[in-house]
């Protein structure tokens, strides 16, 4: 992956996430890779200019609110880091995400913005996803039935994308552009221009000590002996429950509300990566590869799932993540006091569990045993506990790039490609073949009776 090699084997790319927080340490070859550094002037430049209030709206007013138009790997990322690193954003300028087709979605967004200060970046590294495209077009009209004229657009629209041809067609300046590479992988693109909401929202200085987080963890990744490798340990611990325990899953559960859009991340960041039943080779793999990832922030989900995680008859790994120290010490930190005491008793109430003599010495004799088996933690359910000083840009960095490690390893040792995502096209084939039969009842043609008998019946009900 380092050298540049083009381990994407499916599409013949590259996988150089890492270049793009590279600052020239690692000899990277690779076309775009000595490109990375112009970008990153180009994404400070206007981040401080918008932040700074000299980039101006059509009418001259400041911009106060920024739309970020994308979906997968070019929203989640901004979705996740942005909130992870509220505490370092300026309180003046307000971010939304859109991302879903649902016209709910760009709707409800723009009802909360004023066309004289919002700015919409349309993230899309292949500049062709139909919800993205449609909900950049249905922006665009919204802008120019109150700006009118098609000047402005330049003022409030800017475009992260690889595809010059399809921004400059859209009507997008390419001096409003901000460029990426092939060889970064959508789900692994926050580190690029792709983080421009972030460099707005956080502002530039810490934008960049999340890349040089990411980076520390790169060296670590990349030097430190198999035994002590973080990335490497984590992944093989998976391996060991995912192949050797038939766990299907894996729990994500943050004790840092910052972090609640973690799980959310990682979804899309392992299960398009791993979520492969072929090898590199084309051999239908028999085992196990990627495990379903989920999860929530602490301490809701013990308020919710933990109930099965601790007594079900599933085994779900768990990773618990905390800061040591909250940057909302309210009540004198009892508040981080109480949320950290869950953080350490969850793992060691599912690793020691509770005996039935321990419960018969807390119910009585008198107790039914229906009930004291009712009572009985069996334990012996693993989990990694990640601790770490404060959630810094730096400190997210390192943790995103630990997970990204984690999961190149784990494809590497299921002999998968973990860079390629094949299975997301057919349902975009069917999509298109049925939107083009939703007018009529007869136009229906070509489907199983339950997908004809669902569209027969939106086409009676629906009211447009
Ligand atoms: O960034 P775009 O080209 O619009 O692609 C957005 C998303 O589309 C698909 O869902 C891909 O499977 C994702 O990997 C990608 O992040």
């Amino acid at each position: 992956m380092f050298a540049g090699e083009h381990i994407n084997t499916s599409e013949d790319r590259a996988v150089l996430h890492i270049a793009l927080r590279n600052f020239d340490d690692f000899k990277i070859q690779e076309e775009g890779v000595d490109e990375v550094g112009g970008v990153l002037a180009h994404i400070k430049e206007f981040s401080e200019a918008v932040r700074g209030g000299s980039w101006k709206g059509y009418t001259g007013k400041t911009i106060n609110t920024i739309v970020n138009i994308g979906i997968g790997g070019s929203d989640l990322g901004p979705v996740m880091v942005t909130e992870a690193l509220k505490a370092y954003a300026k309180r003046d300028l307000t971010a939304h995400f859109v991302s879903n087709i649902d016209g709910t979605h760009l709707a409800e967004t723009l009802r909360i913005c004023d066309p004289e200060r919002t700015l919409f970046i349309i993230a899309s590294k292949t500049f062709t996803t139909q919800e993205t495209i449609t909900n950049a077009e249905s922006a665009r009209d919204w802008f120019l039935a109150a700006a009118k004229d098609k000047a402005h657009v330049a003022k409030h629209f800017v475009a992260l994308s690889t595809n010059t041809k399809a921004v400059t067609a859209f009507g997008i300046d390419k001096a409003n552009m901000f460029q990426f590479w092939d060889w970064v992988g959508g789900r692994y693109s926050l580190w690029s221009a792709i983080g421009l909401s972030i460099a707005l929202y956080i502002g530039y200085d810490n934008f960049e000590r999340l890349l040089k987080g990411a980076h520390g963890m790169d060296k670590h990744f990349k030097e430190t002996p198999l035994e002590s490798n973080l990335p490497v340990l984590m992944a093989v611990i998976g391996v060991w429950y995912n192949d050797f325990y038939g766990s299907q899953t894996h729990a994500l559960l943050p004790y840092d509300q910052y972090l609640h859009k973690f799980a959310d991340y990682f979804q899309q960041g392992d299960m398009e990566s791993n979520g492969k039943f072929v090898t590199k080779g084309g051999q239908r793999v028999d085992y196990q590869t990627g495990p379903i990832i989920w999860g929530a922030a602490g301490t809701n989900g013990q308020h919710s799932f933990y109930q099965l995680v601790h007594q079900g008859t599933k085994l779900i790994p768990a990773d618990f993540l905390a800061p040591a120290t909250t940057h909302n010490p309210i009540a004198a930190s009892k508040h981080h006091r109480i949320l950290l005491s869950n953080y350490f008793a969850q793992p060691e109430a599912l690793a020691f569990g509770k005996t039935e003599e321990e419960v018969r010495k807390e119910v009585g004799s008198n107790a039914s045993e229906a009930l004291v088996k009712s009572k009985v933690f069996e334990g012996n359910r693993p989990s990694n506990s990640i601790l770490f000083p404060k959630m810094t840009p730096n400190m997210l960095g390192a943790l995103i790039a630990l997970y990204e490690h984690k999961i190149f390893t784990q494809g590497v040792i299921w002999g998968i490609n973990s860079y390629d995502q094949m299975g997301v096209e057919l349902g975009k084939v069917l999509a298109k073949n049925i939107l083009a039969q939703l007018g009529k009842p007869e136009d229906v043609k070509g489907h199983d009776s339950s997908t004809t008998g669902l569209i027969h019946y939106y086409q009676k009900h629906r009211k447009e």
